[in-house]
């Protein structure tokens, strides 16, 4: 990336006399220590561990230097808050590389709506698009410090774990075109109340220095500035759609501002009303109907986003397919222990193995039992060998189970999971956790 040790000290305010520092460009920043290459800039942060635990392997690993809140041996940024510092650096590339940001936020299908964006804008400019779900405070600076050298259109999609961090992201990246998806249910977002979620995803008109794209929905009214440009989606509205038609696996439909039948590979209403959006930036980048059309009837999604689902009997699933990693088990168990269970629902958690975490992985899996709380938590199924060591320390409650098999794991909660109740699903891929959740959805 086109950033020299002597440029991050000076940007991020290094605090050590960082003598020697040498005008060649460094490879990339990854706080994942798993990740660095040689040449890589390590990022300490407080995860489920304190990153500074790694420094050492990070420097095994081919590190040139670090972030450190610590005087350390090894080279390194003596800074107060790496990710604050993190957080600035990103900001300032972003502007040293003068690469436009779409932005896009919403309760559901904002990863869609940035996949389909992403794919309409590639056919005229070299875009680079937020990857899996980093779209939050560590996420987004990471996003924008990854991005190639020649990115022309930067799409950036913005989580909100928290009420204010929509307008956090938003001053970071400075977008000059922006969408809200839709507002979604209070409940499953746990922010008090639509209205909330509503001022919170407007928070993403904070750093706006062009049109905001946003759903005909009247809850966002009270946080719409007087003289900001705004295009309302829904039916009879500024865009809109109109003769869909829903196959098995794709859909056609039209739009007020297209001549052209667009085409996409997915069915669901809620997926058109995405591309339609993703149409409508192409059309403010001056992408021709023909190039759209070809860009959305061809786009690959995501599939498994961190989202809710339903099983066939009415449970909600929340599976968390993304960083199998201590920290984001941490943060999605706390999350789904915070959210008010359905009424008379119960909340169950199945929590299986995170690979390739080295030879502390037995320690990091045992240590997750810190964040269980079983005044929340009504189940809890454990699967694979390294969940074993986090099962040696709950054993003693009768809520948690252990299964060395996905078949005995499927069955078991197939008859426990109840209509009322909410289902946690995380861990590695490798475990192919999404063959319980196929099994739960169908019929
Ligand atoms: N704690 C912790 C660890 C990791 N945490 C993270 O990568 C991490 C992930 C996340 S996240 O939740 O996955 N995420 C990041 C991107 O945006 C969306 C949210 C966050 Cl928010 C913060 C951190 Cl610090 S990665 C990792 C550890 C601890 C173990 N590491 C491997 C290792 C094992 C043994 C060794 O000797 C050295 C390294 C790998």
């Amino acid at each position: 990336m086109k950033l020299t040790l002597e440029e991050i000290a000076r940007v991020v305010g290094a605090k050590n006399n960082l003598t020697e520092l040498s005008k060649e460009n460094i490879h990339q920043i990854e706080f994942d220590s798993r990740l660095i290459q040689q040449g890589d800039i390590f990022l300490p942060l407080k995860g489920a561990r304190d990153g500074h635990e790694f420094i050492e392997t990070a420097f095994q690993k081919g590190a040139i230097a670090t972030f450190s809140e610590h005087e350390i041996p090894q080279a390194h940024f003596l800074v107060e808050d790496n990710l604050k510092a993190f957080q600035k650096l990103a900001a300032y590339y972003l502007e040293k590389m003068k690469v436009p940001v779409i932005a896009v936020t919403g309760s559901n299908g904002k990863t869609t709506t940035k996949d389909m964006i992403a794919a309409v804008l590639a056919q005229k400019f070299r875009t680079y698009k937020t990857q899996g779900n980093h779209n939050n405070e560590i996420g987004l600076p990471y996003t924008i410090l990854h991005m190639p050298e020649d990115t022309e259109k930067l799409v950036l999609e913005m989580g909100m774990d928290h009420f204010g961090d929509i307008h956090f992201l938003s001053k970071l990246a400075q977008p000059s075109l922006a969408l809200i998806t839709l507002i979604g249910e209070a409940h499953l977002e746990f922010m008090g109340s639509r209205e909330r979620i509503a001022e919170g995803k407007m928070g993403i008109i904070a750093g706006l220095h062009g049109e905001l794209i946003a759903p005909a929905d009247p809850i966002i009214n009270p946080y719409i500035p007087e003289n900001q440009k705004i295009t309302r989606f829904g039916a009879d509205e500024d865009i809109y759609i109109t003769q869909l038609v829903e196959h098995k696996d794709y859909l056609t439909f039209n739009t007020n501002f297209l001549e052209k039948t667009l085409t996409i590979p997915a069915p669901g209403k809620f997926n058109a009303t995405n591309a339609m959006l993703a149409a409508y930036v192409g059309t403010k980048f001056n992408i021709s109907e023909k190039e759209i059309k070809e860009a959305l009837a061809h786009v690959e999604l995501t599939r498994n986003r961190t989202e809710w689902k339903k099983a066939s009997n009415g449970a909600d699933i929340l599976s968390d397919v993304y960083n199998a990693n201590p920290t984001a088990m941490k943060l999605i168990l706390e999350t789904f222990q915070s959210i008010p269970k359905n009424k008379k629902g119960r909340k169950l958690a199945i929590l299986a193995d995170m690979l390739e975490l080295g030879e502390t992985s037995p320690e990091l899996h045992a240590d997750i039992a810190t964040v269980i709380n079983f005044e929340k938590l009504d189940r809890l199924y454990l699967y694979g060998p390294l969940m074993e060591n986090l099962y040696k320390k709950v054993s003693d409650n009768p809520a948690v189970a252990y299964f060395d098999k996905l078949e005995s794991l499927t069955e078991s909660i197939k008859s426990d999971l109840e209509p009322n109740d909410q289902l946690l699903v995380k861990g590695s891929n490798g475990m192919k956790l999404s063959s319980i959740i196929e099994t739960l959805e169908k019929e």
